[in-house]
């Protein structure tokens, strides 16, 4: 990625993925269908400069902790490249490997997880030490421990040596978890939402710590978290996942205060705690996030998407588009019910199509007529529809009325397509950061569309 200054990467990661190879569900064997991997990280380029603070931000399973692991070796990949200080990580000789677990280093969430309960804060800090031969005798050992257990904040440690985990507090033993981390004195620290289980009044001076700690031990950390608060607080770098993918990356500021790429707007829209001015709305995006095991194809955020882009020649406006989209969807999903609708009093192909043009999000995205009818009807008479598009609709709603899925899908085959889903989006710069998203590939730097009402329609009055 662009930067303004010219410092070598610390760790360099290429079209990195991790598949796991899990055993498929009753469904999948009852029907002999291939088992399909979990797509945990799927094709991840990141660079991490020395001395920086990183923050990965995503949805619970979208890949965080598995990429965390990956880069500290406690997994290996399945394909693409991790460097580290220059130096491919995978296929290391012993020896490098043993000195690259020095260096790198992971905190976990967890700190009632990760400390052994019969270990005393002595052992668990001076183990790490002992396995990595690096001090000489007790008595240096000792002196070394004591004094990273007083850089925690763990004073005096001669109070902390012989507690056991059960005898301290949650904030106390993440501070241990982190003297056990920095005691071999590493370059590189992995924090997997490492104040998440900690009550929220000490979180701020754990966070401080690790500040001070940076400068103090000279540290390039990578944060791992779904609190995008603590993102903004800690990072000056941020990287945001979806479904395996890094959507986009670049100076946090940048990042939170003009997100780019319509999951991170999304994203931090659904977030109630960030700060983010008076304009904060909820999330503009339709549906769950899809299984990892078989994502969308092209763009994967494309179902879900506030500015999927209409195919070339397509007449009416953005919102028009996202809402065919949606019935098509529905439709594919087998969400859209023929016989409900001949029941509810309406023309049946003029309601089942107001049916499949309804968005689920939000109110305030959502028109009038659909707010109105809790969600089940938007009038289409208010969408800027073309022609061909309406005509393709009716058809389709007439063959799924008719019991021919397979026509009512065929119908819209031609019209109600997007370069959104035909490949997947190159990460490319746009300003000071890289977005993966079609909407930016002409190159410019700015959105197709831009702030164009038809393309990013906020609904008017019906
Ligand atoms: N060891 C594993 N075996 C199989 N699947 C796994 C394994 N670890 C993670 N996964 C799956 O990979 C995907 C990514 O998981 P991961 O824990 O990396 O996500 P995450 O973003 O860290 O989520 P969270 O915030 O909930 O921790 C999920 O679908 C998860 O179920």
């Amino acid at each position: 990625m662009d930067r303004s200054d010219d410092r070598e990467p610390l760790v360099e990661l290429e079209g990195l993925q991790k598949h796991f190879d899990q055993s498929q569900g009753i469904v999948d064997t009852v029907l002999g269908r291939e088992p399909q991997p979990v797509r945990a990280v799927d094709g991840v380029s990141l660079d991490i400069y020395r001395g920086d603070t990183v923050g990965i931000a995503g949805e619970s399973g979208c890949g965080k902790t598995t990429l965390g692991k990956l880069l500290v070796k406690l997994y290996e990949p399945t394909e693409g490249s991790i460097r580290f200080d220059g130096e491919e990580i995978t296929g290391m000789t012993r020896e490098d490997e043993r000195e690259f677990r020095k260096r790198v280093q992971m905190i976990f969430q967890d700190p009632f997880e990760s400390l052994n309960p019969r270990m005393t804060v002595y052992d668990t800090v001076s183990e790490p030490l002992k396995i990595n031969e690096m001090v000489d005798g007790y008595d240096e050992r000792r002196a070394r421990v004591k004094q990273v257990l007083e850089d925690v904040g763990l004073g005096p440690a001669e109070v902390y040596l012989d507690a056991f985990p059960d005898e301290l507090s949650g904030g106390e033993r993440q501070r241990v978890a982190i003297a056990r981390a920095l005691v071999v004195d590493p370059d590189f620290v992995v924090c997997d939402e490492p104040v998440s289980m900690l009550d929220v009044s000490i979180r701020a001076g754990v966070l401080n710590l690790m500040q001070e700690l940076q400068d103090e031990y000279d540290l390039t950390y990578l944060f791992i978290s779904h609190d995008l608060s603590l993102i903004r607080y800690m990072c000056d770098r941020a990287g945001i996942m979806y479904l395996g993918n890094m959507v986009e990356q670049g100076p946090t500021d940048d990042v939170i205060d003009d997100p780019k790429h319509p999951y991170t707007e999304a994203l931090f829209d659904a977030v109630p705690d960030v700060e983010l001015g008076d304009d904060r709305r909820r999330a503009n995006a339709t549906g769950e996030v899809p299984s990892p095991r078989n994502p969308p194809s092209g763009c994967r955020y494309h179902p879900r998407c506030a500015h999927i882009i209409p195919p070339d020649g397509w007449g009416g406006s953005q919102e028009a588009f996202r809402r065919s989209f949606q019935y098509k969807l529905k439709l594919e999903r087998g969400d859209l019910d023929a016989d409900a609708v001949r029941d509810d009093g309406g023309e049946p192909v003029q309601s089942l199509i107001e049916h499949g043009l309804t968005l689920d999000v939000p109110e305030e995205y959502r028109r009038e007529s659909e707010v109105e009818s809790g969600g089940h009807r938007v009038s289409v008479s208010s969408l800027d529809l073309p022609g061909d598009a309406r005509s393709a609709l009716e058809e389709s709603a007439q063959a799924l009325l008719d019991g021919d899925a397979e026509t009512a899908v065929a119908a819209l085959d031609d019209v109600i397509t997007t370069p959104c889903a035909s490949r997947e989006p190159r990460p490319l710069p746009s300003g000071t950061r890289e977005v993966a998203c079609h909407r930016y590939e002409d190159g410019s730097g700015e959105a197709i569309g831009g702030s164009d009402s038809r393309l990013n329609a906020a609904p008017a009055e019906d």
